[in-house]
């Protein structure tokens, strides 16, 4: 059986006081949750959201980092100093950063690798966009990402991933895939992995929908087989909603 996992992608929102308080918030309505949850806030509240879910199952995960140790990459932050503070994930290949920060399927690939050594467990973004959709191209897209992202990468590896599948017409929009249409990418990205590793990581691998995730399309959404899970982002910033949402 695969454990659902619910995370936050707060993006860049939140000081680290505003992050403080939506921890403590969260924290009494979030801490019973069946699912997995992991919050990433922006770098500067890693160390202070580590400390205040320390007695909790919440787990806390980074935006992005860099596939190198150290060295001169202004304004960067490497998976090494990620691992100074004990959190446990990483978001790899958002679309935002793909969009805006040249991040391509090769650094991704770079990112992964990097992390798995360093026992950071990686969840990598990928998702089509509204024109790639229209054009009958979401499979060849969404799967070549996948491809990209685990190359070279062993069974043991694979198996230690998440995959967050977004469209990228969905993220920020209000407009969500409809469970099935997310649930067929899915599938197709278990297809995927199946290829690229045996058919028992394939098959327990954990593959997140991402897009305008809300309390009422949760439900849909999880019911469905191939989705085990949710990157939020919008209604991660909100109590009420994430709170919500992990316990759909
Ligand atoms: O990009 C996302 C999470 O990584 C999704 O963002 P929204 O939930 O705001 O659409």
């Amino acid at each position: 059986m695969r454990k659902p996992i619910i995370a936050g992608n707060w993006k860049m929102n939140n000081t680290i006081e505003q992050s403080k308080r939506l921890v403590k918030e969260l924290i009494p309505l979030i801490k019973d949750a069946k699912v997995d949850v992991v919050l990433c806030p922006s770098y500067l509240s890693l160390q202070e959201v580590k400390n205040l879910v320390k007695d909790t199952s919440v787990k806390v995960g980074a935006q992005n980092m860099h596939f190198e140790k150290s060295g001169a990459y202004t304004g960067e932050v490497s998976g090494e100093m990620l691992k100074e503070l004990e959190i446990e994930y990483v978001i790899i290949g958002h679309s935002e950063r793909r969009q805006y920060f040249n991040e391509t399927d090769e650094t991704v690939n770079r990112k992964v690798k990097k992390a798995l050594e360093l026992n950071l467990i990686p969840i990598i973004c990928v998702g089509e966009t509204l024109e790639e959709r229209e054009q009958g191209k979401a499979r060849s897209i969404v799967t070549s990402q996948v491809e990209a992202a685990l190359k070279d990468l062993s069974n043991k590896e694979i198996a230690q991933l998440v995959i967050a599948y977004e469209p990228i017409w969905a993220i920020g929009t209000g407009k969500t895939a409809s469970s099935q249409d997310a649930n067929e990418v899915c599938s197709w990205i278990r297809d995927k992995v199946n290829q690229l590793a045996d058919v028992h990581v394939a098959q327990n691998i954990r593959i997140q929908y991402g897009g305008s995730v809300k309390p009422n399309n949760i439900k849909e959404l999880m019911e469905q087989p191939h989705i085990d899970g949710a990157l939020v982002g919008g209604a991660s910033l909100k109590v009420d909603q994430f709170s919500a949402i992990v316990n759909y």
